[in-house]
């Protein structure tokens, strides 16, 4: 039997949820906007449970916030991967501006004194048409499927208008095996490839164009290799990273993918030092053929960890910026303590979690490092994700 709940929705959680109240536990609502009243079916009604999850069914009265889905596969009871499509753009960003503004005041103990920034061509786009990489899996007829979630049943995709619209035709025309997953990569220079193996995929090498503020870049990049998403990412970030480094002096990559903020950087004739563990501990690739022709670039295949607390005290960073792009998770607290350890006067670091970064925030504080500046970028419309950028200076 379902349990159905009325109740007043809250403030936005991390998550892509928003908090309500109901016999004094907290409950967190999916397809929900604060202010609004809804009737909730509870997914996870256990009675011991500190609090419930619950999904939106009827919205008895709407915040003037709320708009239609966008995509007609998602929004309430549909496929993941859009859970904020029911919110107009601007709330979008008000919502992860205040899931910021509470991650902070909550982990790092200080205030968020950024803003959330749209991507250029964001808004004239509404808020679509910006993934250059999408994924799906082939259902029992072999066409694209996404999950619904918390039900683990797959539907039968009919577009994917998050998607550019290279990669949303590459998606909607690719069959596979049953089960298997289809992997679509459009890039900024017109090449369209959809793989179903990680092995086509990491043979497959490709090329991207990044045009920053002080230049314009190539790079070699296999489709299995992680690259940002929104079509604007690699343009954004190489840019507000620039801009947040010191002006000259080497600097340490950690987590680099293949090479999109190490590039730039050693393009000016700086020393650089990436670190990516992609390959398994082996050259990786990509940012080896990325950094191959910068004297004084290197790119090194390791476990961030392990970099840290084996190669790196071996040389001095005390005149360094360290650029800093972990995954979700964050770096957490050992990889804090080593980083703090080679005292590098500069830290920039790119957050795609904004708990993850207030938490190490508050490392850094405690380790001997001044939060400068954060600031955000809406990289993830009609999702809860938001891309943060922060500098720390040393004490
Ligand atoms: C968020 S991506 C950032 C990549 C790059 N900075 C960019 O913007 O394209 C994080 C990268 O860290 C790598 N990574 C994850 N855990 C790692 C670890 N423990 N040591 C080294 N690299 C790691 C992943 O393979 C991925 O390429």
């Amino acid at each position: 039997m379902t349990t159905r709940i009325q109740v007043e929705v809250g403030k936005p959680a991390h998550g892509g949820h928003c908090v309500a109240r109901h016999e004094g536990r907290a409950v967190f609502v999916r397809d929900a906007l604060p202010g609004e009243v809804v009737v909730a079916e509870v997914v996870q009604d256990d009675a011991d449970a500190r609090f419930w999850r619950a999904e939106t069914v009827e919205v008895l009265e709407a915040s003037p916030d709320r708009v239609a889905h966008p995509w007609s596969d998602a929004g309430a009871g549909g496929v993941g991967g859009a859970e904020l499509g029911h919110v107009a753009l601007p709330a979008q960003r008000r919502w992860k501006q205040a899931v910021l503004e509470e991650s902070f005041e909550r982990f790092a103990g200080i205030p968020f004194e950024g803003t959330v920034h749209a991507a250029p061509g964001d808004d004239a786009r509404e808020g679509l048409a910006y993934r250059t990489r999408v994924s799906a899996v082939a259902g029992g007829d072999g066409r694209p499927t996404m999950t619904v979630p918390g039900t683990g049943e797959r539907r039968t995709l009919t577009s994917m208008p998050l998607a550019t619209p290279e990669a949303e035709a590459a998606l909607m025309g690719a069959t596979a095996d049953p089960g298997t997953r289809i992997d679509v990569t459009a890039t900024s220079t017109g090449e369209v490839v959809v793989t179903t193996t990680g092995r086509e995929a990491r043979r497959l090498w490709l090329n991207e164009r990044v045009e920053h503020s002080a230049g314009e870049l190539g790079y070699r990049v296999r489709a299995a290799d992680f690259w940002q998403v929104h079509r604007e990412a690699p343009r954004v970030l190489v840019d507000a990273v620039m801009s947040r480094v010191l002006e000259d002096g080497p600097v340490l990559d950690l987590y680099s993918g293949a090479g999109l903020l190490a590039l730039p950087l050693a393009a000016q004739g700086r020393p650089v030092v990436a670190v990516e563990a992609a390959d398994g501990g082996k050259a990786p690739a990509a940012l080896a053929a990325n950094l191959r022709s910068r004297p004084g670039a290197e790119a090194v295949g390791d476990d961030v960890r392990r970099f840290l607390v084996s190669a790196a005290p071996e040389r001095d960073w005390t005149q360094a910026s360290v650029v800093l792009d972990p995954p979700r998770s964050g770096a957490k607290a050992r990889n804090i303590a080593a980083l703090a350890a080679l005292g590098a006067p500069r830290i920039v670091y790119v957050a795609c979690d904004p708990v993850a970064l207030a938490r190490d925030t508050a490392l850094l504080r405690e380790s001997g490092y001044d939060l400068l500046e954060a600031d955000a970028f809406d990289l993830f419309p009609m999702t809860h994700h938001i891309e943060t950028v922060a500098s720390f200076a040393l004490r």
